[in-house]
């Protein structure tokens, strides 16, 4: 059954220094669960996460880590083809994915071509039915929430934008109330490209650890949205909403934690 965690926090002094704690975590948890059950299931997110991941691409890490028993995953992503700057996948596996020993049959992207004709509600539906062929296959267990069942993961990746969005679940829109679906879409998100999918809040909240990082690149709002979050638990913005059923961990660089 489904718990909540206690929200924790550190904050850095440098996005670098943001990025050495973030690789030690998912390096730390990559070897538990790879001993514990021989595989590893990690959902990256888009935006400044792959790059402050880089840091796993460097030793120890790089040859330490079972990238052969690693399972990836996205939160969200982006309906464009492959090749589009927007894509998520692109993003990941140019910087991150295509450095690592990674089996390309462990890597669940979106629908290649539902993604290339801009169709978000079939890549949707695909990606929650890859899902669930993986619950069968014992690679998910499922993890009751509420009313339903969710898959869950070992560990989620995930960023926060200044507006206070989470994956594709955005201030003011209704995805963030979607509860009897794994996977949905949004086709007039505010930040572009404006198709998406997403995760639904209640599968993000049934994974096992959730990491949101959080670097602000001097805007005013990104300080402002972690306020909210941190001092009046605004549940208004998405990201106020994260939980996890272990850990809840926010990795914060100095200038997003300005005015805590
Ligand atoms: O559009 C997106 O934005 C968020 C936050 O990205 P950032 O650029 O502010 O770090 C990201 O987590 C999400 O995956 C992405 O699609």
């Amino acid at each position: 059954m489904a718990g909540t965690t206690q929200r924790k926090r550190e904050v850095f002094p440098s996005k670098d220094e943001l990025s050495v704690a973030l690789a030690k975590y998912t390096a730390n948890l990559s070897a538990k669960f790879c001993k514990e059950k021989g595989f590893f299931t990690v959902v990256l997110s888009g935006g400044g996460l792959i790059d402050w991941l880089c840091k796993l691409l460097e030793p120890p890490y790089i040859d330490s880590v079972e990238w052969s028993k690693w399972h990836v995953f996205w939160v969200d992503e982006r309906v464009c083809s492959y090749e589009d700057p927007d894509s998520n996948y692109k993003l990941a596996m140019d910087g991150f994915l295509s450095k690592v020993g990674i089996p390309n049959e462990n890597i669940y992207a979106i629908d290649k071509h539902y993604a290339a004709d801009g169709d978000a509600e079939n890549c949707a539906m695909l990606y929650e039915e890859c899902l669930r062929k993986l619950v069968k296959q014992n690679i998910l267990p499922l993890c009751t929430y509420g009313k339903y069942q969710y898959p869950q993961f070992d560990l989620q990746l995930l960023g926060m934008g200044p507006d206070g969005h989470m994956a594709s679940l955005f201030p003011g829109h209704p995805q963030i109330h979607v509860i009897d679906k794994w996977v949905t879409y949004i086709t007039d998100s505010p930040k572009p490209p404006p198709k998406r999918i997403t995760f639904t809040l209640p599968v993000i909240n049934s994974a096992l650890y959730n990491l949101m990082a959080v670097c602000d690149d001097h805007t005013e709002q990104c300080p402002r949205s972690i306020a909210e979050i941190f001092k009046h638990n605004n549940l208004a913005l998405p990201a106020a909403n994260l939980t996890a059923q272990v850990e809840e961990m926010w990795y914060l660089d100095q200038a997003a934690a300005s005015l805590l």
